[in-house]
C-alpha cells in the first residue's frame, strides 16, 4: 500500500494564485531540500518528522468534506513519486492541483500545476514548460527581472503571478501593483489566507 510522509492536512480556501477564493482539501507532505531562507513552512522539511500515510486513507480523509478540489504541497511535494496518489484522487473524482517549486521531476497526473521557483534550487526546464501557472514570490527589486527570465520559459498559455514575500509585503506590494499596471501580462497574488486569519 503507497504511503506518503504527511506533515497536515485541512479544509480551507486556495488563498493563492489562479484558484485563489476556492474552497479545497490541502495535503503538505513532509521533505524538503530546497531551503529558501523566507520559507513560511520550515517545520516541513524533515521528511523523517511527519507520520507515513497510506494515500487510501488521505483520500477517506477529503472525501469526508464537500469539496473536490485536492491542492498537494508541501514541503516539495515532487521529492515523492506522486502516481498512485492523483491516481486514487481521481478515482475519488477529485482534481489534483500541485503546488511545487519546479525542482524535481513530475510525477502524478494533475490537472492544475502552479511552479513557484527558486533561487536556492533551480526549477527543472521540462517543469517549467508544463506549468499552467507561474508564481513569483517577489522579495526585492531585483525579483522582477528574475521573473522575466521565468517567463521566458513557460508555455504562451501560462498565466503569471507575482506574490509578495510576506515579511516583506508591505514594501513590496507596491512595486508589484506598478509593475503589473506596465507590463499587464503578469497578475498580482496575495496570499489572502494570512489575510482572512484561515489555514
Ligand atoms: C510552502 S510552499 C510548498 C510548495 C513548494 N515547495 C513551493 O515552494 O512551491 C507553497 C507556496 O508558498 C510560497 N511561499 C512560501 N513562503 C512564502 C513567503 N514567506 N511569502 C510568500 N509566499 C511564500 C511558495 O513560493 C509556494 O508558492
Ligand atoms: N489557504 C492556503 N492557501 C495556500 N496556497 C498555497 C499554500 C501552500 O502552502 O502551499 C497555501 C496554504 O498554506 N493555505
Ligand atoms: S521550496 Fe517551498 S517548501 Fe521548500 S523551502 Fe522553498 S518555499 Fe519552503
Ligand atoms: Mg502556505
Amino acid at each position: 500500500m503507497a504511503a506518503l510522509p504527511l506533515m497536515e492536512q485541512f479544509y480551507t480556501i486556495q488563498g493563492e494564485g489562479f484558484n485563489a477564493g476556492r474552497a479545497a482539501y490541502f495535503l503538505r507532505l513532509g521533505g524538503c531540500d530546497v531551503g529558501c531562507v523566507w520559507c513560511d513552512v520550515k517545520e516541513s522539511w524533515d521528511r523523517d518528522a511527519h507520520p507515513r500515510v497510506a494515500v487510501a486513507d488521505m483520500v477517506a480523509a477529503v472525501t469526508a468534506f464537500p469539496g473536490r478540489n485536492v491542492v498537494i504541497t508541501g514541503g516539495e511535494p515532487l521529492m515523492h513519486d506522486l502516481t498512485d496518489l492523483t491516481a486514487a484522487l481521481h478515482g475519488a473524482n477529485c482534481q489534483t492541483w500541485i503546488e511545487t517549486s519546479g525542482a524535481y521531476p513530475l510525477s502524478g497526473d494533475w490537472d492544475w500545476i502552479c511552479v513557484s521557483p527558486k533561487k536556492f534550487k533551480a526549477p527543472l526546464p521540462e517543469v517549467l514548460r508544463q506549468a499552467h501557472e507561474l508564481k513569483i514570490i517577489v522579495f526585492n527589486q531585483s525579483d522582477f527581472q528574475w521573473a522575466e527570465e521565468h517567463a521566458a520559459q513557460v508555455s504562451e498559455h501560462t498565466r503569471l503571478y507575482l506574490q509578495p514575500e510576506w515579511s516583506r509585503a508591505a514594501r513590496m506590494t507596491p512595486l508589484i501593483v506598478e509593475y503589473v499596471k506596465q507590463n499587464p501580462r503578469w497578475q498580482v497574488s496575495l496570499q489572502t489566507h494570512k489575510y482572512l486569519d484561515i489555514p
